[in-house]
Order: structure tokens, then sequence, then C-alpha cells
């Protein structure tokens, strides 16, 4: 999995058409002071517990460190050429969101799975407020 982290004083996304058919309600939505994960999914990642741990936990410290009070999930298929199916991929980031929900004190959300969607961020610019992480299931995080 392929994610950027942006620690965002605004963000907001508005869906628009559908582009899968695999896809969840089309709920548009905002968050402030949040840690935005726009999130590929790629080939060889699996809904895992372990595997969702170890990223859960990632996206958690780093919301900590910069004292984000939200967090939310971006179904984003442009971090890869190498994309899972659609199927798996949804699987995957909604595991993940449930991960990231269980453990995070904050409100956690999830963008829609499976649209195009507009969106606005305003980020902070501070030295961690753009970050970028690779996940693999056996559990080598490559920075
Ligand atoms: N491997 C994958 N990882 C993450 N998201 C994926 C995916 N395969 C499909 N999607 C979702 O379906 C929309 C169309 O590709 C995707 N939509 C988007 O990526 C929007 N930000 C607009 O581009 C996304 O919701």
């Amino acid at each position: 999995m392929r994610v950027l982290y942006i620690h965002a004083e605004r963000f907001t996304w508005d869906v628009k058409d559908p582009a899968s058919d695999i896809r969840d309600e089309p709920i548009s939505g905002k968050a402030n002071n949040a840690l935005v994960i726009f999130a590929t999914v790629e080939r060889g990642d699996i809904p895992d517990e372990g595997f969702l741990r170890q990223i859960a936990r990632d996206i958690i410290d780093v919301a900590n460190k910069v004292k984000a009070s939200s967090i939310v999930i971006y179904p984003y298929a442009h971090l890869s050429s190498e994309l899972a199916r659609p199927y798996v991929a949804r699987e995957v980031l909604n595991k993940l969101y449930e991960v990231v929900k269980s453990e995070f004190h904050g409100e956690v959300y999830k963008a829609p799975f499976g649209y195009y969607k507009a969106f606005e961020i305003k980020c902070f610019g501070h030295p961690l407020s753009e970050l970028s992480r690779s996940f693999k299931p056996e559990g080598a995080k490559v920075e």
C-alpha cells in the first residue's frame, strides 16, 4: 500500500461521478486539523489484521505527533501503477478504517470508495505535514 499523509488545517471532499462498479455510499464531507491519508491499495495487499494494524499504528503515531484532532482515510488510486482489484482495495480500506477508528482518540472519517471526487485541502506546511510511506504485507515498511 502506498500512502501520502497531509496534515491539513481544512480538508473537504465532494463526491462526483461513480468510477467503479464496487463503491460505497456517496457521502461528501469535511474535517479540520486532520491527518489526511491518501491511500492506494496495491496488488499483493491483503485485508490481514497484522498488516492493517501495522499501518494503523503508523497513521496514529503521526496523527499524535502532529496533534491532529481527526483522521481521514481517502481512497486514492493514483500513487502506484500496481493497483489491487477494486473489490480487494475496498475491503482493505474499510478494514483499515475500522482499525484506525478503534484505536484513535479523535474523529475518524472515510471518504467513499469508487467515485471521482473534488477536494479542497489547506496543508499546514510544517516539517511533518507531508509524508509518504510504502507498506508491504510481509511487514517491511519502506519510508
Ligand atoms: N487500488 C485502489 N486503491 C484505492 N482506491 C481505489 C483503488 N482502486 C479503485 N479505487 C477507488 O475507485 C475509484 C476509481 O478508481 C478511485 N477514486 C479516486 O482515486 C478518486 N480520488 C478520484 O480519482 C478510488 O475511490
